[in-house]
């Protein structure tokens, strides 16, 4: 980062308070307290912490995730701090230029693979975000994007005519990941882009995250349970705990010097598990 820091920074995360407003019997909820992150515009940094810690709230914030569908569960509302993303401040944003924000953001929700569109094919689902935006978008190029994206996510092109509900869970989910990044976004948010997939396949996300790297500018927020994807993929990882950050650093410094106990849990159950693998 240069000392004026803005040009370089895709996330800038500061003093964040997020809440959820209470419905009918419930109290508004206080997810996030005094967040600080700083994600510069060529890094990916991880997110760690237990069920329940505001992992996905921010996620949700930083991919600018702020408007709730009628009906749904209520979306985050920043009530403290701001947070900046692609140069664009989210506090009090408005619809448009949400809008424009979220053209150059991906963001694979934690349940994108079980939300994968029914009635359309592997081709058609990760084709959708260019569709959606370009009709008439050149269908040659299309076809050879949708390929490349397939490839990409290590599954073969036999499943491009099949529909989501023929695929195993993890191929699912690869899908639900070739057609975030479809578009080819400057920053990627997911949260836990390899849940459900093989651990032999897993590796094909680091590929890929790594690949993008080198095609040019391209930073990420990976929220991951997966030590061995944080650790090939982020140069930080953050940890949260009840709404507030405990850690901050590369994962293998967090995990030899835990400064909070869930994340001397985290560096424990690491150490077991390497130690059975050993
Ligand atoms: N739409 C919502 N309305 C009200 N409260 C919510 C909503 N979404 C999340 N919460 C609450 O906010 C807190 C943080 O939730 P969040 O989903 O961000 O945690 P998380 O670390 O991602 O958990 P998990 O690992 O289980 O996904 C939790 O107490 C959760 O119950």
């Amino acid at each position: 980062m240069t000392a004026s820091g803005a040009e370089t920074t895709a996330v800038r995360v500061d003093d964040l308070a997020v809440e959820y407003p209470g419905r009918r019997l419930s109290a508004p909820h206080r997810a996030l307290h005094g967040v600080d992150v700083v994600v510069g515009d060529d890094e990916v940094v991880g997110i760690v912490g237990e069920s329940g810690s505001g992992k996905s709230t921010l996620a949700r914030v930083i991919a600018g995730d702020l408007v709730a569908p009628k009906g749904a569960d209520p979306a985050p509302v920043i009530v403290g701090g701001d947070a900046t993303v692609l140069g664009h401040r989210l506090r009090g944003i408005r619809r448009r230029e949400l809008t424009s924000l979220t053209f150059n953001v991906a963001y694979l929700p934690q349940d994108a693979a079980s939300r994968l569109a029914p009635e359309l094919t592997v081709a058609e689902v990760i084709a959708q975000p260019i569709l959606e935006r370009d009709r008439l978008y050149n269908r040659k190029a299309l076809g050879l994007r949708v390929a490349t994206m397939l490839d990409a996510v290590e599954l073969p092109l036999a499943v491009f005519e099949k529909y989501p509900f023929e695929l195993s869970s993890g191929q699912r989910q690869r899908v639900a990941v070739a057609r975030s990044l479809v578009l080819g976004p400057k920053l990627w948010v997911a949260d836990e882009p390899t849940a459900g997939i093989d651990v032999t396949v897993r590796g094909a996300i680091s590929h890929l995250i790594a690949r993008l790297h080198e095609e040019g500018s391209f930073a990420a927020v990976l929220i991951s349970h997966d030590l061995s994807l944080l650790r090939r993929s982020t140069s930080r990882v953050a940890a949260l705990h009840d709404g507030r950050i405990v850690g901050l650093g590369p994962i293998d410094d967090l995990l030899a010097h835990p400064e909070h106990p869930f994340l001397a849990g985290l560096s424990h159950a690491n150490s077991t598990v390497s130690s059975d693998a050993g």
